[in-house]
């Protein structure tokens, strides 16, 4: 399945299932290594993320335990607008964190999600996300350890992530185009 429409858009097959998976059991030895005497915890931020959770959390070998959550803002404190993670379940103090993104864009909502995990007191933060835009990012991180693939400025479906909530399930991942344009080429 090269081309899929959903909806009014037009997507194209970018990168395959065989590609992301080679990518994430490397991803996972850099893991195993490095945090193999850490007992880390993995925090998936829900709901882009459950594919690559799941596929990088099978090459970790390690000891380690995993949550998810989702991002919950909110203003009109005195501070003005503060991130609430909803869901972690558990204590987090001086523990070692990898957040698990689908994608970081602008950087907005990991932002939140890194001062909401600060605010717990734990021991260290490092990101792993599977795309990245690093034409889009707003912010400047020191903590993105693992990147699957960075990608250009483009909008992306497919394992995991959606359009219209739709496309979260397909194996590959797709890039839009404009089939207008394709057409004025030829
Ligand atoms: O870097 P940013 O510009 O903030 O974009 C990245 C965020 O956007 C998506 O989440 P979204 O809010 O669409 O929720 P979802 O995971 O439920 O699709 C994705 O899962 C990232 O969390
Ligand atoms: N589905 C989807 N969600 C996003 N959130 C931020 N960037 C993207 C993107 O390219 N695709």
């Amino acid at each position: 399945m090269k081309n899929i429409v959903i909806d009014d858009l037009h997507f194209e097959l970018m990168i395959d299932y065989d590609q992301i998976q080679k990518r994430i059991r490397l991803i996972g030895i850099d893991i195993n290594l490095r945090y193999e005497h850490k007992h880390p915890v993995f925090i998936g931020v829900l709901n882009g993320c459950f594919m690559f959770m799941a596929d990088l959390m099978k090459q970790v070998h390690i000891p380690c335990e995993m949550s998810f959550v989702k991002l919950a803002s909110y203003s009109g404190t005195e501070q003005g607008k503060v991130s609430e993670l909803l869901g972690v379940g558990m204590d987090l103090t001086d523990r070692h964190v990898v957040i698990v993104e689908d994608i970081v864009d602008t950087g907005n909502s990991l932002v939140h999600t890194i001062e909401a995990l600060e605010r717990l007191n734990v021991a260290s933060i490092s990101v792993a996300t599977l795309l990245m835009k690093p034409s889009c990012l707003l912010y400047t991180f020191d903590n993105i350890m693992y990147v699957g693939f960075e990608i250009e400025k483009e909008f992306v479906v497919g394992y995991g992530l959606d359009y219209n909530g739709q496309c979260r399930n397909l194996q590959h991942i797709y890039k839009q185009f404009d089939p207008q344009l394709i057409e004025k080429n030829n």
